[in-house]
């Protein structure tokens, strides 16, 4: 059968845009050139993007990159400086209710009553959506049943471990079964049980369609559990593709060479860009990067033409095609502190 298409107006000259397939909008977040200020320093800075129903987008980048503060202003909980977001269509500005009626938040903060325990917790939470009481049990079991920790409802939750809560606060945040749910490196700091436990979850969430953007600085998350994923670092974007699409960047890997002085890796570097295999090469002080097809195959062929013109090698790092090495190549910098 075929689906109705919507074509809406693009800002080009001629150009048309399909926004809706059989009734329904294709993207379910929007956001253009999103920036926010705090006393004149940008945190975030022209952030764009768009995510699909049902999608799972990464925002990976380290401490202070600025993804709680962008994740913050997408679920209605600050206002940005500038740019514009659209949730399943509403434009935030002026629909932060409803807005925040259609998103689930899970903080990096566990946010719970410690002396409640977790079925009185999730009421709680419920009745803010003002869910009726019969509704509201219903949800909160079929919520339990999915974090897994019916049997400890009745359980107050000082008594959880720091796993635990983080699972209850998931189960909070998707109780109103919001269209697109904000998690906030949900992983940090709690035990191995726990986090599997919370992949797991996230890949039930995933096949009832449900949207997720999720914060972390894990490359191993970003890989596993994203279907496309931002990297983000000092508040800017700097790309966003799925996880193969990101490592088609650096080949096969990088390869790093460290030299006596920085003369010596210039002219290695030279010597290295007239090699067929090499798809980039570029150099800091003493080190020259190599971006290379099949790195294990073809340094070999590297080393002895730099032998050959005695340019000493003092050190040799092969980076294997991960985020972590992509990251490192365009920041200069680690994932992790
Ligand atoms: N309320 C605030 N006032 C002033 N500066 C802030 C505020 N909130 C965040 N910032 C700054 O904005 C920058 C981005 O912070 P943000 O918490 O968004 O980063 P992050 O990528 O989530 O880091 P982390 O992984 O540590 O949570 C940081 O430099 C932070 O100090």
């Amino acid at each position: 059968m075929y689906k109705t298409v919507r074509r809406g107006r693009c800002r080009k000259a001629g150009c048309r845009q399909i926004t809706k397939v059989g009734g329904q909008l294709l993207n379910i977040l929007e956001c253009t050139e999103l920036e926010k200020e705090y006393n004149g320093t940008r945190v975030v800075d022209k952030i764009s993007f768009k995510m699909k129903k049902g999608e799972t987008l990464g925002l990976l980048g380290p401490n202070g990159a600025g993804k709680t503060t962008t994740i913050s202003m997408l679920s209605a909980q600050i206002k940005q400086t500038g740019g514009t977001i659209q949730i399943n269509g509403h434009e935030i500005k002026g629909n932060e209710l409803k807005v925040k009626s259609l998103v689930g938040v899970v903080p990096q903060d566990i946010a719970l009553y410690p002396e409640l325990n977790a079925y009185e917790n999730l009421q709680f939470f419920g009745s803010l959506y003002k869910l009726d009481k019969k509704q509201l049990k219903k949800k909160i079991d079929r919520v339990l049943d999915l974090i897994g920790l019916k049997d400890r409802a009745k359980d107050p939750i000082k008594q959880y471990s720091g796993g635990m809560k983080r699972r209850i606060n998931i189960a909070a945040a998707i109780l109103h079964d919001p269209l697109v749910v904000f998690m906030d490196e949900p992983t940090v700091g709690i035990d191995p049980q726990s986090r599997n436990k919370i992949y797991e979850l996230i890949a039930l969430l995933k096949e009832q369609g449900m949207s997720i953007v999720y914060t972390t600085h894990y490359m191993e998350e970003a890989t596993n559990l994203c279907d496309r994923v931002a990297i983000v670092d000092r508040g800017k974007m700097i790309q966003l593709d799925s996880v193969k699409g990101l490592i088609k960047e650096i080949h096969g890997g990088i390869l790093e060479f460290q030299f006596r002085d920085p003369d010596t890796a210039q002219s290695a570097k030279a010597l290295a860009e007239e090699y067929e295999h090499v798809k980039e090469a570029r150099v800091s002080d003493s080190k020259l990067e190599a971006v290379v097809k099949d790195p294990q195959e073809n340094i070999g062929y590297l080393v002895e033409q730099f032998r050959t013109y005695s340019y000493e090698i003092m050190n040799l790092t092969i980076m294997p095609p991960t985020l972590e090495t992509l990251f490192l190549y365009k920041t200069g910098k680690a994932l992790r502190d």
